[in-house]
């Protein structure tokens, strides 16, 4: 959560006025930064700095961001003409000049102000604010690969104004500033009062007060929520290990003329099954790993599966197995996975490899595609896993019959859920700031959706965003990077066999 200030001020000339600093800041490591800067607002400001963060917003002047109002009929200035005050009071100076003034709100940027009538705005400044705005207003999807936008200089204006025809040298541009979340600009005195020290400051004319007049100061306080959760884009992230990977795979191509090979065994008809088979099958291709496929129906034998698996054991163009489960209930799905060969157990479920990586100072051949996902996301996070088992983290551990699991939940600066059922994880089992990864894909009900139900996770998305500092959305978090996770095992696994490097 930030707090927002708004300071309306009037400056009434005779000396120049220059800039009021204020930063916006697009991401958390800019709010970090903007403390930095040297002669702004927020560096004076600075001292107040506590450990949240909250955003100070002065601002004075600007043009034509506003909306071009109409004078409807006569009706607006005449009420302006009654009283100037009950007309700013009203904000009408937004659609018609009051005592030559008109005023600026901009609801995104969270910031109004009042501004000489007659001043125009910095044109660049004002395509991007329009450019925003449009892009805002889009139908379209966001692309896939989104970058965060970053501001080029941290300390460019969002708005800024002067006479027609200048070049500058007179004045009023807003900076968004990130300030401490204690930060109370009432601290600093009534409206008048942070006005005019203010003012003093920019126009550095100290105590000499004959040369400007503050005629108009107001500030007001509001609550936005610009520091929810950071969405973790798992798409993007696994497009990065992906494009690895593949030039991996066509080194390995280029340098011995073959390429890792993954089996795929599935059984039946579930509709889910064959979502992440596809997934999984679409990941190969786009990377280079050669794919095979082996279906069978629900009725076939646990004799006929364990067939099919041990051709693929003994097949040297196949580098990694696995069956996508569950399975039906007339197959013993421990003995399908022990039949894996552990060399090609890709999805690290043989006991053998799920031993090693249990006993302290062994090393399984493969690290199960969910598990190492998770590893992976919070390294490329830069999240200390401090304390952790094999990165010495302490693990608890919550299941159907665990007393209390909220309470255990909430003392957890990592959570990992998998429960499969949809919102158990409320926002008030979690501690403030942790980082929440939500492997849950569960399918519910939706009329409004192409095919009637859309995937959802185990964590109630809206309220986790309010209270931790970073969470895997789902669709689109942790899925996608555990489907990366199983390329790596299986070019691992064909480096192993061909020696490759
Ligand atoms: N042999 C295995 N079977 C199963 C495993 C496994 O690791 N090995 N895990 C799960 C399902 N699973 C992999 O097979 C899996 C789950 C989710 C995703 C994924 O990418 N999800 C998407 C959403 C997909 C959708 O729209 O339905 C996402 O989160 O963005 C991939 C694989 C059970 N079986």
């Amino acid at each position: 959560m930030a707090l927002q200030h708004y300071l309306h001020l009037q400056a009434c000339k005779s000396a120049s006025l220059h800039r009021i600093y204020m930063t916006q800041s697009s991401d958390s490591n800019d709010r970090k930064e903007s403390f930095q800067q040297v002669g702004s607002p927020a560096v004076e400001f600075a001292p107040l700095a506590a450990t949240f963060r909250r955003r100070l917003l002065v601002g004075i002047g600007s043009a034509s961001l506003v909306a071009v109002g109409a004078n409807f009929g006569g009706i607006t200035s005449f009420l302006i003409g009654l009283s100037p005050e009950t007309g700013r009071n009203l904000k009408l100076d937004v659609l018609y000049p009051i005592g030559g003034y008109s005023r600026c709100i901009d609801t995104n940027e969270g910031f109004e102000f009042v501004y000489p009538a007659s001043w125009v705005g910095d044109q660049t400044l004002l395509y991007r604010a329009a450019k925003k705005t449009e892009f805002q207003r889009s139908l379209d999807p966001p692309p896939l690969n989104k970058v965060k936008s970053k501001k080029l200089n941290i300390n460019e204006p969002v708005v800024a104004f002067g006479p027609p025809g200048s070049s500058g040298e007179l004045n009023v541009s807003v900076i968004v500033s990130s300030v401490p979340l204690d930060f109370s600009i009432e601290a600093f005195g009534d409206a008048k009062q942070v006005g005019e020290s203010i003012v003093k400051k920019i126009t550095g004319s100290g105590g000499v007060k004959s040369q400007w007049e503050v005629v108009y100061s107001e500030c007001t306080s509001t609550r936005i929520s610009a520091d929810d959760a950071a969405i973790i884009n798992g798409k993007s992230i696994s497009q990065d290990i992906r494009s690895q990977i593949a030039d991996q795979v066509s080194k390995m191509k280029a340098s011995i003329g073959k390429s890792p090979g993954l089996a795929i065994v599935s059984v039946g008809k579930r509709r889910d099954s064959h979502t992440f088979i596809r997934i999984k099958l679409k990941a190969c291709d786009e990377v280079g790993i050669a794919t095979l496929i082996e279906e069978l129906p629900e009725n076939c034998t646990e004799h006929q599966l364990l067939n099919v698996v041990s051709g693929f054991n003994e097949n040297p163009l196949i580098h990694g197995i696995i069956v996508q489960l569950p399975l039906p209930q007339h197959v013993d799905e421990e003995k399908v996975i022990d039949s894996v060969s552990p060399e090609k157990d890709v999805d690290g479920f043989h006991p053998l490899n799920m031993g090693n990586l249990a006993m302290r100072g062994r090393e399984p051949l493969f690290i199960p595609c969910a598990s190492k996902g998770c590893i992976e996301l919070l390294l490329r996070s830069g999240v200390e896993i401090m304390g952790k088992k094999r990165h010495h983290a302490t693990v608890s551990t919550v299941h159907a019959f665990t007393t209390n699991p909220e309470k255990i939940t909430r003392e957890a600066d990592i959570v990992v859920s998998d429960v499969g059922i949809p919102n158990i994880v409320r926002g008030n089992w979690l501690k403030p700031g942790a980082f929440v990864i939500d492997t849950g894909t569960n399918r519910i009900k939706d009329p409004s959706s192409r095919n009637g139900y859309r995937v959802t996770g185990d964590v109630c998305f809206e309220e986790a965003t309010k209270v931790v500092s970073a969470i895997t959305p789902v669709p689109g978090g942790i899925g996608p990077i555990t489907i990366s996770m199983l390329l790596s095992n299986t070019l691992d696994s064909a480096k192993r066999a061909f020696r490759f490097p």
